[in-house]
């Protein structure tokens, strides 16, 4: 399995640009899942990856073949690709094993040799993999969702591809068979050591599965990184707000110290696109998560807290319950509203008479930073 590197790459159809100068950069073996909102270009980029469009300029490469660059458009089926779609898109005349065998033809496919090819040691193992052994003669309309998506899968893999696309392959299931199917997917991808890459409308889904996670926003990439640094250091506010709860304050920066309304707490500077961090002494935007947000009910002993931190009197207004966690949310007295994050165990009724902190370090960013 390969390395995908998309380079520089700028992809349109009849007018402006819909990809400015993607950069994108998959080792082999993991997953990217790629987030961003509707029409942002997500699917724009996959199906350029997959060669179903070509780009106006850039570069792809995939392991050390060069499947588009100046000049260069490697027809889709030579490019080793499998792609998953949203809806499965079985072959409604062909068996389960069938519709496997013939991803294993790659392109030579035709329903006579897959129905030839679907008796073969390569498609059972390929539904053994995805569960589905004992399924390989129906029908894809005897199928439920789920199972229709894992056939897609074992297809899209027949082929000993270099890269999966997967294009938003949950979307359409319910949230049970959701989390099963995501996880087998990914158990899969890594036992067949496939380099993915997986779009998704659930930032959640992208946080909890991929190796690395791609934010896009009106054709680019914001922010390629790791889960954990997509969701503790965000590339800017606007990242932080798409891929998590984020309660934003105003402050001033002072070291490695902010001054807000909540009081002052230990603060990073954020660089912006330029590398340039918030000057020593100017207006930040302030970055806090839910679970950062510290409540207590006022009747509670004070837990120990630094000597500089201060706590602020509030009404909780709102407890929306999640059984292993539960957001609340706290008014505070100058009108400002908070969301925090609380534990089972921290759990406050609405209209509690509560006092909050913040436990920094939170990250400021330059205010013009979008
Ligand atoms: N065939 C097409 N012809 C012209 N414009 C298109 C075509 N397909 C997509 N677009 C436009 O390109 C932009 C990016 O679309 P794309 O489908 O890549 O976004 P997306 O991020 O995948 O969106 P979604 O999350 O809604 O699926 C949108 O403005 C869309 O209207």
């Amino acid at each position: 399995m390969s390395r995908l590197e998309v380079r520089d790459l700028t992809v349109g159809y009849e007018g402006a640009p819909v990809l400015h100068g993607v950069d994108v950069e998959v080792p082999e073996r993991e997953l990217l899942a790629i987030v961003g909102p509707s029409g942002c270009g997500k699917t724009t980029l996959l199906r350029t990856i997959a060669g179903l469009l070509r780009a106006r300029s850039g570069e792809i490469r995939i392991g050390l073949r060069m499947v588009t660059t100046h000049g260069i458009h490697l027809a889709p089926e030579k490019r080793r690709i499998g792609w998953v779609p949203q809806d499965a898109a079985l072959f409604p005349h062909l068996t389960v094993a069938e519709n496997v065998a013939f991803g294993m033809l790659a392109g030579r496919g035709s329903s006579r040799a897959a129905r030839r090819a679907a008796g073969s040691d390569e498609v059972r193992r390929l539904l053994d993999l995805v569960d589905l052994g004992p399924l390989a003669a129906r029908q894809p309309g005897q199928l439920s969702g789920g199972q229709a998506q894992r056939v897609a899968l074992a297809r899209a893999l027949a082929s000993g591809p270099e890269l999966v696309l997967l294009d938003e392959p949950f979307g359409a299931l319910d949230p049970m068979l959701r989390a099963e199917l995501r996880a087998s997917v990914r158990e899969l991808l890594r036992a067949e050591g496939v380099t993915g890459i997986l779009v998704t409308h659930d930032q959640a889904e992208a946080l909890s599965i991929a190796d690395r996670v791609a934010v896009m926003r009106g054709g680019q990439v914001l922010q390629l990184g790791t889960p954990e640094e997509v969701y503790r250091s965000p590339a800017t506010p606007w990242v932080a707000g798409f891929v998590g709860d984020a309660v934003f304050l105003t402050g001033v920066l002072h070291g490695d110290e902010v001054v807000t309304g909540l009081g002052r707490m230990r603060a990073v500077p954020a660089a912006d696109a330029s590398g340039q961090a918030p000057a020593d002494g100017s207006e930040v935007t302030v970055l806090v998560r839910p679970e950062e947000v510290r409540v207590r009910r006022a009747d509670a002993p004070s837990v120990a807290t630094p000597a500089d931190e201060v706590e602020l009197d509030g009404i909780v207004t709102e407890v929306e319950y999640t059984g292993h966690d539960a957001m609340l949310v706290v008014a505070l007295a100058d009108g400002q509203r908070l969301r925090a994050r609380v534990t089972a165990s921290g759990l406050v009724p609405r209209g509690s008479e509560v006092r909050v902190s913040i436990a920094g370090p939170v990250l400021a960013y330059a205010p013009a930073t979008d």
